[in-house]
């Protein structure tokens, strides 16, 4: 599903490298853990996903298309295959969870008879049943993580991207969030997700990559966070 071939990205004006000789597969279906300290490059891995940023060097793939040879134009279409998920939620303020959640579907060209089924469905989906009517702003930061999620995953999304979905949570709040994104990762979508939150790594028992400066120097089965 995602696969890197010797990637380096070194931003414009750096001269230090935010990524450097990573090469690593993650398959459909798997859910990922990437730890590393601040600066390690774990942003900068997603972003590379989403073609924010194109690889200096090495070949990106993410759902079968090489990155670095996909047309500017044909980039929505791959953006719409990826839901994102992060720490500071980002959701529409002024706005209702129905319509936080309905205005993805919108953007996509999606018609309202669709829209109509799978909001609900997708609320009730993430625990947010009977909530689709409430302002976001009066909603804890749980259940505003879970508007997000709702929003990222609406769509069937093959691939969903976590940077810190628990940054911002209580540790008994993360453990519901986290319960969500490997419930929704067993439907088939393939989960990444970085964090600095080593409970949850620890508990989770999933892949964990690591990296540090830019390279990945552990990648383990049913990981944990540290040594
Ligand atoms: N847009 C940018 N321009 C220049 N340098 C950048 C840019 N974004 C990130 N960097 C640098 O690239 C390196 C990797 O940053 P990145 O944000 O990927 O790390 P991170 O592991 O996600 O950190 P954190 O845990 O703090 O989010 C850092 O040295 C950072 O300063």
């Amino acid at each position: 599903m995602i696969t890197f071939e010797d990637v380096t990205k070194i931003y414009e004006g750096q001269r230090r490298a935010a990524l450097s000789g990573v090469d690593v597969t993650i398959d459909k279906g798997e859910f990922v853990f990437l730890v590393g300290s601040s600066g390690s490059g774990k942003s900068t891995f997603m972003r590379l996903v989403l073609r924010e940023y194109q690889a200096t060097k090495g070949r990106i793939f993410v759902a079968g298309k090489d990155l670095s040879r996909m047309h500017s134009w044909k980039v929505p279409g791959l953006r719409r295959q990826i839901g994102t998920v992060f720490q500071d939620f980002r959701l529409l303020p002024g706005k209702t969870v129905t319509e936080n959640v309905a205005f993805a579907l919108q953007v996509i060209g999606k018609p309202q008879s669709t829209i109509k089924r799978l909001v609900p469905e997708t609320l009730e989906l993430v625990g947010l049943d009977g909530k689709g009517g409430r302002q976001t702003d009066e909603l804890s930061g749980g259940e505003q993580q879970r508007v997000a999620i709702a929003r990222a995953f609406v769509n069937r999304p093959a691939i969903l991207l976590a940077d810190e979905p628990t940054g911002n949570l209580d540790p008994t709040t993360s453990i519901g969030i986290m319960k969500l994104l490997d419930q929704i990762n067993r439907t088939g979508t393939t989960v990444v997700m970085a964090t600095h939150d080593s409970a949850i790594v620890d508990q989770m028992r999933k892949r964990v990559i690591e990296l540090v400066d830019g390279e990945i120097v552990r990648d383990q089965s049913k990981g944990v966070y540290g040594y």
